[in-house]
């Protein structure tokens, strides 16, 4: 039987915490909020982020980081992007070498431009840090609905070992050697996925959403293998899969906020409607720093930049985008003469 440490018991660090004790192994969930730590042990359930899940007894809950993580054979970093590098120093002393901190949050630095796993690794340099991605909303993992997602190592045996861990009849886990392009496809589907929202809060329809889908993961790739990603990952579960997931889910966080800005609500309105973290805000102006660095155009993230920080207005957005220099779909098509 594992054990294991889970940080961060929002609506993914419970459903996984949840996976993984239907998997055998013994499971400590680590809050930062000690009246969630309070709610989740008395009611055995989280009331506002997966209501109706029933939490069994034997996970333990606390807001001690030490009880948390030592002793575990691994570590699940469940935390939002922006406290990923906090709930890294905060756990640091306690990590032995080698232990193996499997992240499942999606972002991207927005100050020093690191994917997760970097900011991971810069913290708790003794870790084997790997990650965890796919099309999986929270509320369907909780409820046993079959998910698909693909955990990413730079070392097979970590891969293999994590595969066997988090897999079961209805969580089907693939392996991958590309950790970055993993990674650069979860933070950056949220944006386009506020998009995505956006466009439905305006009432625009199906080809709206399926002409945000196919261009957006053509921005994806073209950042993501410009920075050192593969093509297939971005083809893969954790590009092209979470990225449908999260432009159509009735789940997802990032197309509700882009929904009530469609509507007319600010960014914050929107975000403190929610009521739960909404990454691909904390996402865009990083991927529009990564996209300047790399010489990559990203038209679709740039509009969202605007919508986000800018006060541009949806409309304005989508006419600009609309209205762009003609181009042919792909240039590595064109005719020769
Ligand atoms: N939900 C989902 O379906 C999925 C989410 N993810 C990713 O997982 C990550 C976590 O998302 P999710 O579980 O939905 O988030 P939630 O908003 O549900 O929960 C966030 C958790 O972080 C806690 N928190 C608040 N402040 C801090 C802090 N300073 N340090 C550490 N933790 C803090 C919150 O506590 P409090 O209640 O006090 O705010 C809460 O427990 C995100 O990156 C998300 O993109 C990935 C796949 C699926
Ligand atoms: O990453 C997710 C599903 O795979 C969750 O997306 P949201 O944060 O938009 O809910």
């Amino acid at each position: 039987m594992a054990k294991v440490g889970v940080l961060g018991a929002g609506s993914w660090g419970t459903a996984l915490a949840l996976l993984l004790r239907e998997n055998g192994s013994e499971v400590t969930v680590w809050s930062i909020n000690e009246d969630e730590v309070k709610m989740l042990s008395e009611q055995r359930e989280h009331v506002q982020k997966l209501p109706g899940v029933k939490i069994p007894e034997d996970i333990r809950f606390t807001s001690d980081a030490k009880e948390t993580v030592e002793d575990k054979d691994f570590l699940v970093m469940a935390v939002p992007s922006v406290f990923t590098r906090s709930t890294s120093k905060l756990i640091a002393p306690y990590v032995k070498e080698g232990q193996i901190i499997v992240d499942v949050a999606k972002g991207i630095e927005e100050t020093s431009l690191k994917t997760l796993s970097a900011q991971i690794e810069d913290e708790i340099p003794q870790a084997d840090v790997a990650v965890l991605s796919g099309p999986s909303h929270a509320e369907e993992v909780g409820r046993g609905l079959p998910t698909i997602v693909v955990i990413g190592s730079s070392k097979k045996e970590t891969a293999i070992y994590l595969q066997k861990e988090f897999m079961n009849k209805v969580f089907r886990v693939y392996t991958s050697s590309d950790v970055l392009g993993i990674e650069l496809g979860g933070a950056l589907k949220n944006v386009i996925a506020l998009a995505a929202g956006i466009a439905d809060g305006m009432g625009y329809g199906d080809n709206t959403k399926a002409a945000l889908i196919t261009r957006g993961i053509a921005e994806i790739s073209r950042l993501g293998i410009a920075m050192g990603g593969r093509a297939e990952t971005f083809n893969g579960l954790t590009g092209i899969g979470d990225l449908i997931v999260t432009c159509a889910s009735v789940h997802s966080r990032n197309r509700k906020a882009g929904y009530l800005m469609g509507q007319g609500k600010t960014m914050q309105e929107a975000m403190d409607e929610v009521q739960m973290v909404v990454e691909g805000v904390y996402s865009t102006k990083a991927a529009v720093a990564l996209g300047k660095k790399y010489g990559v155009s990203l038209p679709i993230i740039e509009e969202v930049n605007s919508v986000l920080f800018e006060d541009k207005s949806p409309k304005q957005a989508v006419n600009d985008l609309m209205l762009r220099e003609e181009r042919p779909e792909h240039i590595a098509m064109e005719w020769e003469s």
